[in-house]
């Protein structure tokens, strides 16, 4: 699609030179395969120098005035090692970190691919960015320096490691942390995220709390919507309580589940979505919906590169939790999402 050397011809020669100095071989990922949906939003699977597999998503939003907005869903990693329950990426294992160039490579495919800018990156693909805290930062200073896309403009996404948000907040970036959560309390979390032992609800809420007094930056918590598990309004009541104990300066993106092999987690129903977003509404948290998007063949996030490595799935479902029966009702659950 196009040629391997596109980050030669794309990024600074100040840059490159930095990186060869280190001894990177830059410029050999390529576009291996992609898919297209009917919205827009692009897939791709990028083939790294050592053959293996990372996916980056294009999403276009075109406004009001008509200006469209592309955003980046980059990879830090090859897989990832923290196995959340619901994740196809965490099912397939981990391979490797990837060097802040195969990141920066991901945002200049998605130029090429849509022969457009990209405005907004979010660190929210394949692999846990603090697990790889420098390249990402590297990646993140070359695509704000040299890619000139604004350090607003970049979303950090982690399902929390300890002692990285410090260090994160330490530099002082502009950017947004978006805390992957999930759940209101410790006992469902640990359920739910297998690395939530190692890092206990109140210490992210604190690093949280830091975060935002240290940057001034809002922090975004990230809730994935499991029918059944962690989408009672109950739940929504006892993160409202939690988000108020630590707050201001929080907002509540719900992603409703992206349905995997090998889990039997299953999508809520869009009344139940709803319900969940005003029973937080009311209690004045801002909250936002993961919009629906048009890539319902192998849209979660991994589950394209398990295809297409036939990647053998470790075990469903974490300890102990099981799904409710589907409610009664004549809604369909959403399509699946990107990213
Ligand atoms: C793929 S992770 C990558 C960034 C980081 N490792 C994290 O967990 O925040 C980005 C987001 O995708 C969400 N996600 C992963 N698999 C999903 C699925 N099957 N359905 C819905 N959201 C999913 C995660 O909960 C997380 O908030
Ligand atoms: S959700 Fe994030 S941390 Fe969890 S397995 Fe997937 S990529 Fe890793």
């Amino acid at each position: 699609m196009f040629a391997s050397s596109f980050f030669d011809v794309k990024v600074p020669l100040a840059f490159r030179t930095e990186l060869q100095e280190a001894g990177w071989v830059v410029g050999r990922s390529s576009v291996h395969s992609s898919v297209t949906a009917a919205d827009g939003t692009i897939k791709l699977l990028i083939k790294l120098e050592d053959n293996r597999l990372v996916e980056t998503v294009g999403i276009p939003v075109t406004d009001d005035k008509g200006s469209v907005r592309l955003t980046a869903c980059v990879s830090s990693q090859v897989g990832c090692p923290l196995r959340c329950s619901f994740c196809a990426t965490g099912k397939g294992g981990f391979s490797r970190n990837l060097k802040a160039h195969e990141i920066v490579e991901q945002v200049l495919a998605i130029e090429e691919v849509f022969n457009n800018r990209v405005t907004n990156v979010v660190f929210m693909g394949m692999g846990e960015p603090m697990l790889n805290l420098k390249e990402v930062l590297a990646a993140h200073r070359c695509l704000n320096k040299d890619v000139q896309i604004g350090q607003r403009m970049m979303t950090i996404s982690t399902v929390g490691v300890p002692n990285t948000i410090k260090k994160l907040a330490s530099h002082k970036l502009q950017s947004t942390l978006a805390l992957s959560l999930h759940a209101p309390n410790q006992k469902l979390r640990e359920k739910i995220v297998s690395s939530a032992k190692a890092y206990p609800l109140e210490a992210i809420m604190k690093d949280c709390r830091d975060y935002f007094h240290e940057t001034s930056r809002r922090v975004s918590f990230e809730y994935t919507l499991l029918a059944g598990v962690n989408d009672d309004v109950e739940h929504a009541k006892e993160l409202a309580e939690l988000l108020h104990k630590w707050g201001p300066g929080y907002h509540v993106n719900l992603i409703p589940f992206n349905p995997i092999d090998g889990t039997e987690y299953k999508r809520p129903y869009r009344k139940a979505i709803s319900i969940f977003q005003h029973t937080l509404e009311s209690s004045k948290i801002t909250v936002s919906v993961r919009q629906t998007r048009g890539l319902d063949a192998s849209a979660a996030c991994g589950q394209l590169r398990n295809e297409f490595q036939k990647v053998p799935l470790a075990s469903s479902f974490s300890d102990g939790i099981q799904p409710e029966p589907e409610p009664e009702s004549e809604q369909e659950p959403e399509a699946a999402v990107a990213c």
